[in-house]
């Protein structure tokens, strides 16, 4: 995990394996948010990248899945999703620059973050039913929300790959770019837009929407009514209508 001034960039450094994830390698992610949470304050927005230009992730770590038992396959899973909550309990947005193969474990890693970019060579998948397994790390849970029912079932029984015009126009991909550079640059200009805003606003608005996903009207509807009413007890909110009604650009919290 490196910082560049406000931006937190989360690389996920395996090349010869195409990024695949090893608990080893799900466990330094884990680690790399909680540094992100203890720095909270000077952090207002991550990248998560895969190192070697040919893939995001590739999946879990398959060679070292060979001979495990039903409970080992249950811990990997469970330090998966642990990893996916940390994720989502991130006081920032954490965006998902796919640069390549992002499959099986390495999808569910992306759909863990609050939106995906992607470049023109990227390719998508829920592979796991070639393999005899099925998607262990949150896919049945966040693609079905993201791209609906249908198309999820016929992505993970299938097990097919799509390509970027595909993922972006099921929703899938939020935006898409020429190559690696573009993808980050414009993964930077959006935090930097995000930066212009109340960072107390922006983690309420995150906690409320991740906490009410999945959820029923009624239940989502509660935590919004929660976050909104908290909205009014802060300084950012005071600060804001003030800065409007003044007719002057808002000086947020840090
Ligand atoms: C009990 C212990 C578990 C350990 C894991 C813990 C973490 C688990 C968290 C919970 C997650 C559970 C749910 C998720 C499950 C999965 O993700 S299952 C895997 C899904 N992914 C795939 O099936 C993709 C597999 N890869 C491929 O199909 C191809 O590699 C490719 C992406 C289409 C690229 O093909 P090609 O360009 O021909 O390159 P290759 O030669 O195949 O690959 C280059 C090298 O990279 C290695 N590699 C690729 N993918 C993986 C992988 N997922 N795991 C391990 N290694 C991988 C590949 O073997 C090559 O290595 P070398 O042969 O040494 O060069």
């Amino acid at each position: 995990m490196t910082l560049d001034g406000d931006v937190a960039i989360v690389t996920i450094d395996r090349p010869k394996a195409l990024n695949a994830l090893s608990s080893t390698v799900l466990e330094a992610i884990d680690d790399a948010f909680a540094r992100i949470a203890d720095a909270a304050a000077s952090i207002r927005g991550v990248l998560v990248v895969g190192a070697g230009g040919r893939a995001f992730v590739a999946g879990a770590d398959i060679a070292g899945m060979a001979g495990a038992t039903p409970e080992e396959g249950r811990r990997s899973a469970e330090l998966g999703h642990r990893v996916a909550a940390r994720i989502e309990a991130c006081h920032a947005p954490v965006i998902a620059c796919v640069d390549g193969f992002a499959l099986g474990g390495g999808l569910e890693l992306a759909l863990s973050c609050d939106f995906i970019y992607a470049t023109d060579a990227s390719s998508f998948g829920q592979p796991e039913v070639r393999l005899g397994l099925i998607p262990g790390f949150g896919g049945t849970v966040r693609l079905p929300r993201v791209v609906g029912p249908a198309r999820a079932k016929e992505l993970i029984y299938s097990g097919r790959r799509i390509g970027i015009e595909e993922a972006v126009a099921s929703g899938l991909v939020v935006r898409r770019f020429a190559d690696r550079d573009a993808l980050l640059a414009g993964a930077r200009e959006t935090i930097a837009q995000v930066a212009q805003n109340s960072p107390v606003a922006v983690a309420n608005a995150k906690r409320v929407l991740v906490g009410a996903a999945g959820r029923s009207t009624d239940e989502a509807v509660a935590i919004e009514i929660g976050g909104f009413g908290e909205a009014f007890g802060t300084d950012d909110m005071r600060e804001g209508v003030a800065a409007f009604l003044e007719k002057r650009s808002p000086g947020f919290s840090r």
